[in-house]
């Protein structure tokens, strides 16, 4: 192990985060009374350009007149490529109620662009004398951020989560789809010439850019979250996507509907049969311990010291959603 220690990520559940347009104020409520964990309202790529400042007034309202319970409240600003995202921090900390958790910053390439919206952070959020420290979030969404992406993860102390946006991802990488996130039908490999008819083995073209989102968060100490999946009739697909991501390490994932929110939390819930499993492999490990050895056997196959810091995460992951 390097001497510099893995920090640890916010303890705090982050399973599933639901978005909802800052400029469709109707379904707040319903927001706010659904089961996810974070709350993601838009003032992006969701609100039409026409309805930016009243989006923003909608927001602000939200913060102050709807009861978020104890979900993470979390507002994404536009691009620092647009004319909207000052006006965003400013007003957004100037006028929004202390139950504003975190701004979520869009498209970032490097992590200047991180610097620049925590110092209009840190200036507003002083002159306001706001008590609440804002936290951070940025998704992981172009070229150029998935390059820097390290640099990005170690940015502000504010940041507490990144994800990965696949629609403007796949734009910006010219990556011949329309799709959001899972399998992409152009995405597969054949078997051998001999075997063809075309055996078909779709690959995981996102794989790659989220492993590398869950490098930089877990050397960071950040949440690494998997982004949206837009087919939301599709609920196999969601799931096979969302398990992908838990299995790389990613915390949750981002619902674009409602009927989304259960699917991730259940995905992102540790079962209690891998509880008990880590909960017993911790046990074996134990008495190995207690014996000398530092390697056991647990139904056959082989647990050592390594085993105890992979059956940690699930125990850990369960206990702060209070499954374990
Ligand atoms: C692509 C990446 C992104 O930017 S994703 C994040 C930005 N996008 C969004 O925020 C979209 C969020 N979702 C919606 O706006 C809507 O869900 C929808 C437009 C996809 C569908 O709306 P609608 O047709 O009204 O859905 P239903 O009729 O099925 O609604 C049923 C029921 O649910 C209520 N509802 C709808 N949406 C939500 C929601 N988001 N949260 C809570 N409740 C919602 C709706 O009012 C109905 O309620 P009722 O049953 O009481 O009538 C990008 O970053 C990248 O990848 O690059
Ligand atoms: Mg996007």
């Amino acid at each position: 192990m390097s001497f510099r220690v893995q920090p640890a990520p916010p303890a705090r559940p982050n399973r599933c985060q639901l978005f909802g347009p800052g400029s469709r104020p109707a379904i707040f409520e319903k927001m706010a009374a659904s089961a996810a964990d974070v709350i993601n309202l838009d003032l992006e790529d969701s609100v039409a350009p026409d309805d930016k400042e009243e989006a923003r007034r909608n927001v602000i309202a939200a913060t102050h007149e709807i009861d978020w319970g104890s979900k993470h409240l979390s507002v994404r600003i536009n691009g620092l490529d647009t004319p909207w995202w000052y006006r965003d921090v400013v007003e957004l900390l100037e006028n929004a109620s202390e139950r504003l958790d975190q701004i979520m910053i869009p498209k970032v390439g490097c992590a200047a662009d991180v610097y620049a919206v925590d110092a209009l952070v840190s200036a507003v959020e002083a002159a306001k004398g706001r008590k609440k420290r804002i936290s951070l979030e940025v998704i992981i969404e172009t070229a150029a951020g998935i390059t820097h992406v390290n640099q990005i993860a170690a940015a502000s102390p504010r940041l507490q989560a990144m994800s990965i946006g696949a629609a403007d991802f796949a734009a910006s990488m010219g990556m011949q789809t329309t799709g959001i996130g899972g399998t992409q039908e152009g995405y597969y490999m054949l078997g051998p010439k001999e075997q063809r008819p075309r055996q078909l083995d779709y690959a995981d073209p996102w794989h790659w850019a989220q492993a590398a989102i869950v490098a930089a968060c877990r050397t960071h100490g950040l949440l690494p979250v998997d982004g949206p999946f837009g087919d939301f009739s599709d609920t196999e697909g969601f799931i096979a996507q969302a398990r992908r991501s838990a299995t790389l390490g990613m915390v949750g994932k981002w619902a674009i509907h409602p009927s989304q929110v259960a699917l991730a939390n259940e995905v992102f819930t540790p079962s209690a049969e891998a509880v008990a499993e880590a909960r017993a492999i911790l046990a074996a490990m134990e008495e190995a311990k207690a014996s000398g050895a530092g390697a056991a056997v647990y139904k056959g196959r082989l647990v050592d010291l390594a085993s105890i810091r992979q059956a940690e995460v699930i125990v850990r992951q369960a206990e702060m959603i209070g499954a374990g």
